[in-house]
């Protein structure tokens, strides 16, 4: 007698001797035989559930354009003017097709100030991506991301995706930090990494997207597919749009 138990990745075959009941824990997934031999595997798959809502955070120094990012997502759309700092954090929804599955994301944004931090860190625990900015005009954003990182490490889930921004690529003649030290950076922490620019739109979609499909794959995975190699994919899709051209 064998049982093969549902929900089990790779095909398990389970001697449970003679007498199998129908009241098993296992209930319909039970399979009665009296060959030797394990059966066929089921056709076992774990389909993307579209209800779910994938919580995203935008984290980094006050300045470095986690507003206008959102902004210019989620309207396509940069207000140029005096700078306000964001008070206190709120959310966008928006959803993303991913392998045409829908993808949702609720993305937060948070205030870079110094004095919110406690408040931003209580939402780091649900949250399942994180998008960490800094501005390519100011080193002290881009000095100040590593203790992110470590604030990220002690809040948020182990498994966490990561994403590294340098934002405001549009203000080349003001840049300090070279897109090599923000990729060396990166490597470093084992996070994708890209430039944004919050003013013309440049990759503002694809980090979203990158974010979404990762998130997308890690909920549904095949058994026997390959993971999504997020990495890959941007580099892939850096290519595709000739990378990097001051930009990425
Ligand atoms: N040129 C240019 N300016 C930008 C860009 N992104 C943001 N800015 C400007 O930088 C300033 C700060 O942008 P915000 O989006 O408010 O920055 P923030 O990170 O949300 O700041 P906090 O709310 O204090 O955490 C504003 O004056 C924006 O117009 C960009 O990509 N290019």
């Amino acid at each position: 007698m064998y049982i093969i138990m549902e929900n089990t990745p790779e095909m398990e075959c389970v001697d449970h001797g003679e007498g199998l009941h129908s009241d098993s824990a296992y209930g319909s997934s039970a399979v009665d035989t009296d060959t030797e031999d394990c059966l066929t595997p089921l056709e076992i798959t774990f389909p993307y559930n579209e209800d779910q809502m994938h919580k995203t955070i935008m984290v980094g120094d006050s300045g470095v354009g986690k507003t206008s990012l959102l902004v210019q997502y989620d309207q396509g759309k940069f207000i140029p003017g005096s700078f306000s700092a964001t008070v206190g954090i709120g959310f966008t929804n928006k959803v993303v097709t991913v392998d045409n599955a829908k993808v949702k994301l609720q993305i937060w944004d948070t205030a870079g100030q110094e004095r919110f931090r406690s408040v931003t860190h209580a939402y780091y625990r649900d949250a399942q991506a994180l998008l960490l900015l800094y501005d390519i005009t100011s080193k002290s954003s881009f000095d100040n991301i590593r203790a992110w990182l470590t604030e990220i490490h002690e809040y948020a889930q182990k498994d966490v995706v990561i994403m590294l921004l340098g934002n405001k690529t549009d203000m080349a003649g003001e840049r300090v930090i070279k897109r090599e030290e923000g990729e060396k950076l990166a490597k470093e922490y084992g996070v994708p990494f890209m430039e944004t620019s919050a003013k013309t739109g440049v990759n503002v979609e694809l980090a979203f997207l990158a974010v979404a499909k990762e998130l997308k794959h890690r909920a549904a995975q095949q058994p026997n597919e390959p993971k999504f190699q997020i990495h890959e994919y941007i580099a892939s899709e850096k290519q595709k749009s000739g990378c990097c051209g001051g930009y990425m």
